[in-house]
């Protein structure tokens, strides 16, 4: 890893932003050896507490298991060369890597009078299962045609912006972005820490562009762990790949060696749609119409027609009156398509106050998903249910983005360091 000239630091900082945090000291919290550990020894700590490591072949945050919580940002890049662009990378590699383990940003005790490197909301508290899952988007290589930081020859053929969709009704304000980060935890003031605190040291490098809190049931509320229900109240996620097989996630989500650019090997795409849920509307329709819109049963999440939520989709059974089962425009019907394009969904239920053009709840589903390549998976299945899926008279999709999730970072190393060799 090449280190960071204080120099360099400073220009990328501003004398208000890090190098003030430092207090005008060394650059202690980038060393891993210099903790201060807020968190409480482990003895005690539950499952949920726990941490997820940074380091490792992959992000983690893709495979690893989902959390409770999320708080997604992303950010637009301000810097103007290339070398800030990594120094960013790398600050927040070693910063990520801290937060997952518990710690805090950096070593606040002694100096009094500068503003604190941390802002303190998680003191004390446990690692949470903190992920922090980093990726950047096709502006980040081109943004208005414009090579920005002389890397628009790194830039895969796969991350392109994506397409427009029947019945899309996008908002700048939920689309798009240089640099993503999932900040994924079992404790939503862990999840919002890390983001704010990202923030803060990308001062004079980056800005927050769009962010989002997302939820689902909590691992108390469900100590078994079952498949979460969305907000329509039906279990979601059942038909997903299962993360814990190497080989399906080779096929599925990771880049493989032999697809490029070489960079993003062991590396993922990731898609995500903010879609709004007409649920005033859902809330006044049937069960059965309900279940036939999904195509599985609500209580159960069974396929119909089926008993168990994890028994296979039968596509061809009909009932008495010749009729499929699963109807046509049902939702899973045409997800599923022929079987071919498979994607690992990881999303959170949303809720923003009121939706003020309408007077409705603003509830829906932060959707992100994951892949090898977009073009290949995602879009195809979208471009389905954008056509013909029953549940578009409940949903909206309201903001969309997509960027390419690094590969993962060896100790010593940093997120990004493929891409910047
Ligand atoms: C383009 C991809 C998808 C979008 C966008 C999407 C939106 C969306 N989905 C639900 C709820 C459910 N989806 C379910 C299954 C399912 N959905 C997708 C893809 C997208 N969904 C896939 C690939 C699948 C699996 C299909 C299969 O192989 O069987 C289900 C059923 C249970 C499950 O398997 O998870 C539900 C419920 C909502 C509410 C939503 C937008 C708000
Ligand atoms: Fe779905």
């Amino acid at each position: 890893m090449r280190k960071i000239s204080r120099r360099e630091l400073l220009r990328l900082t501003g004398a208000g932003g890090l190098g003030m945090l430092l207090g005008g000291g060394t650059l202690k919290w980038l060393s891993p050896s210099n903790v201060s550990t807020s968190a409480p020894a482990a003895s005690g700590m539950s499952a949920t507490g726990q941490a997820v490591p940074f380091y490792g072949k992959h992000q983690s945050g893709i495979v690893t298991p989902a959390q409770d919580f999320l708080y997604f940002a992303a950010f637009d890049l301000i810097a103007t060369d290339r070398d800030e662009v990594r120094i960013l990378l790398q600050k927040w590699s070693a910063i990520a890597a801290r937060l997952q383990r518990g710690e805090t940003v950096g070593d606040d005790e002694g100096k009094p009078l500068v503003p604190p490197v941390d802002t303190g909301e998680t003191i004390g508290l446990h690692p949470m299962s903190l992920s922090l899952t980093f990726g950047v988007g096709p502006s980040f290589f081109r943004q208005k045609g414009v090579n920005r930081f002389g890397l628009a020859d790194r830039q895969p053929e796969v991350l392109s912006e994506l397409p427009p969709f029947p019945g899309d009704n996008l908002k700048e304000e939920w689309c798009g972005g240089d640099i993503c980060v999932q900040a994924c935890a079992n404790d939503p003031q862990v999840a919002f820490h890390a983001i704010r605190n990202l923030a803060r040291v990308a001062r004079g490098a980056a800005v927050l562009r769009w962010t989002q809190a997302g939820f689902q049931r909590t691992s108390t509320a469900d100590a078994a762990k079952g498949t979460p229900r969305n907000l329509l109240g039906f279990k979601d996620g059942t038909a997903n790949p299962d993360t814990t097989d190497n080989e399906q996630m080779n096929q599925v989500v990771w880049v493989q060696p032999d697809e490029g650019p070489d960079w993003m090997v062991n590396g993922s795409y990731m898609v995500v749609r903010r879609i709004q849920m007409r649920i005033e509307v859902w809330d006044r329709t049937t069960l059965q119409e309900e279940e036939n819109t999904f195509g599985r049963h609500r209580e159960s999440g069974a396929p119909l027609g089926k008993q168990n939520e994890f028994d296979p989709l039968d596509l061809e059974r009909k009932n008495e009156r010749g009729e499929l089962i699963i109807p046509e425009n049902a939702h899973v019907r045409l997800a599923f398509g022929d079987g071919t394009e498979k994607i690992l969904r990881r999303s959170y239920s949303y809720t923003n106050g009121i939706d003020l053009d309408t007077g409705h709840l603003d509830a829906g589903l932060l959707f992100i998903c994951f892949q090898r390549d977009p073009l290949k998976q995602f879009v195809p299945i979208q471009q389905r249910l954008a056509k013909q899926d029953a549940l578009n008279e409940y949903i909206v999709h309201v903001g969309s983005a997509v960027f390419a999730c690094l590969p993962g970072a060896q100790e010593g190393g940093y997120l990004g360091e493929t891409l910047f060799a």
